[in-house]
């Protein structure tokens, strides 16, 4: 993989039009990100472009929470789940399928944090990981090198985990921690919450100013509507409309749209009733899965084999990258049927904890009878 920025960057090219600022009055002194008379062509009114639609279905419907607590479903939903599961079969039942494919590689286990290791609550300040899922995740890192992937700002997600023996990708890969011995020469070197000497990758560094100034903004454009809440992830930011009432949600997704589309190397993805503002530049959780494979070591295939556990639709690129290389796999945590990149699937956090636990108990069997 090349990962030379100087070389192949993954920050894509200025616009060829030249560009004004901000009409908020922007205090962020490059003209390369703002334009006020450019049009964003990759934002158009949130009703015409299916957006709205994206947004209602961007987490489990309610329906399906009830069959979480065993309550009666419809038969044909029940249908609809089991022809699910045969296609992404559970990774706890299929384990010794897994365990086969294992068999003399070192696992890489790579993992996101919100609806993987902490259920999805409404205040995303109070996404707690439970300390069993702590206890589970340090055994795992004792065995396999691990790293978390997230959303959110790497220090953010540092703070919620709290165990240094894991690497740390915040911003969906956009901010990078690895160990000063790693190999990646892109890096600049910083320290650790324990002042240990690190290398940081950053791809999109260029455009902290702009986020940040996008997300003030933000924040002023949603501050009228009820339950709209914007989070500042350094690299990108979100915008929650999880607690804003459904009648507003075309508000919240039609001021952040009218709002981006000064911003042409800005765009919007979605995540679970949030939508995530990012660089346009070609980076995400897949490349970051490539970059931490490369620069630990990790990427000879004959002697690795990745997992990659997500939820969310940004978990969707490291899937992919698996997918493709035909190099280990992802497994998607849903308990409701959807099209997924992944090859198994975990119905939510209380099985990965199980699905992590199963894969230290049998690398603790595997190296005992291996003595
Ligand atoms: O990549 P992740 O670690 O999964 O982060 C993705 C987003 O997670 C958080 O939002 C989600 O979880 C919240 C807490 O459960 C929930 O309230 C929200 O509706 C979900 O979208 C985080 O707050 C976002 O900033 C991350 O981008």
């Amino acid at each position: 993989m090349d990962i030379n920025i100087n070389k192949t960057s993954p920050v894509l090219p200025e616009p060829t039009t030249p560009v004004s600022k901000s009409r908020l009055g922007s205090s962020f002194p490059s003209r390369r990100f703002v334009s006020a008379r450019r049009k964003n062509p990759k934002l158009d009114d949130v009703r015409s472009n299916g957006w709205l639609e994206a947004m209602i279905s961007s987490s489990p419907p309610r329906k399906r929470l009830v069959k979480d607590f065993n309550v009666e479903i419809a038969p044909e939903d029940d249908f609809a789940q089991r022809a699910w599961m045969l296609k992404y079969p559970s990774a706890i039942t299929s384990f010794g399928h897994i365990a086969a494919q294992a068999k003399d590689k070192k696992i890489a286990v790579f993992l996101d944090y919100d609806g993987t290791l902490s259920p999805i609550v409404d205040d995303p300040d109070r996404a707690i990981m439970s300390d069993a899922m702590r206890a589970a995740v340090k055994d795992v890192a004792k065995y396999f090198p691990t790293a978390i992937i997230s959303g959110r700002s790497r220090d953010k997600v540092y703070e919620l985990v709290g165990l240094t023996e894991l690497y740390y990708a915040g911003s969906h890969g956009m901010d990078i921690m690895t160990p000063a011995s790693a190999n990646d020469t892109n890096c600049i070197k910083s320290t650790d919450q324990q002042g240990e000497e690190v290398n940081l990758f950053q791809p999109a560094k260029e455009f902290i100013p702009v986020i940040e100034e996008v997300y003030k903004n933000l924040v002023e454009l949603t501050k009228s509507i009820k339950g709209a809440k914007v989070e500042n992830h350094k690299f990108c930011a979100s915008v929650h409309y999880r607690n804003v009432d459904r009648e507003d949600w075309e508000l919240v997704a039609q001021r952040v749209h009218d709002h981006l589309k000064q911003y042409p190397r800005l765009r919007l993805t979605h995540g679970r009733k949030v939508l995530e503002v990012r660089p346009v530049i070609e980076w995400n959780k897949g490349k970051a899965v490539e970059f931490l494979l490369e620069s630990l070591g990790l990427s000879n295939d004959d002697d690795f084999l990745p997992i990659f556990i997500g939820d969310d639709k940004t978990d969707e690129d490291a899937f992919k990258v698996l997918r493709d290389r035909e190099h280990g796999f992802g497994i998607l945590v849903s308990s409701v049927p959807k099209e997924s990149n992944a090859f198994y699937s975990l119905r939510d956090p209380s099985e990965v904890k199980k699905f992590l636990k199963t894969l230290v108990k049998w690398r603790k069997m595997e190296d005992s009878t291996s003595i």
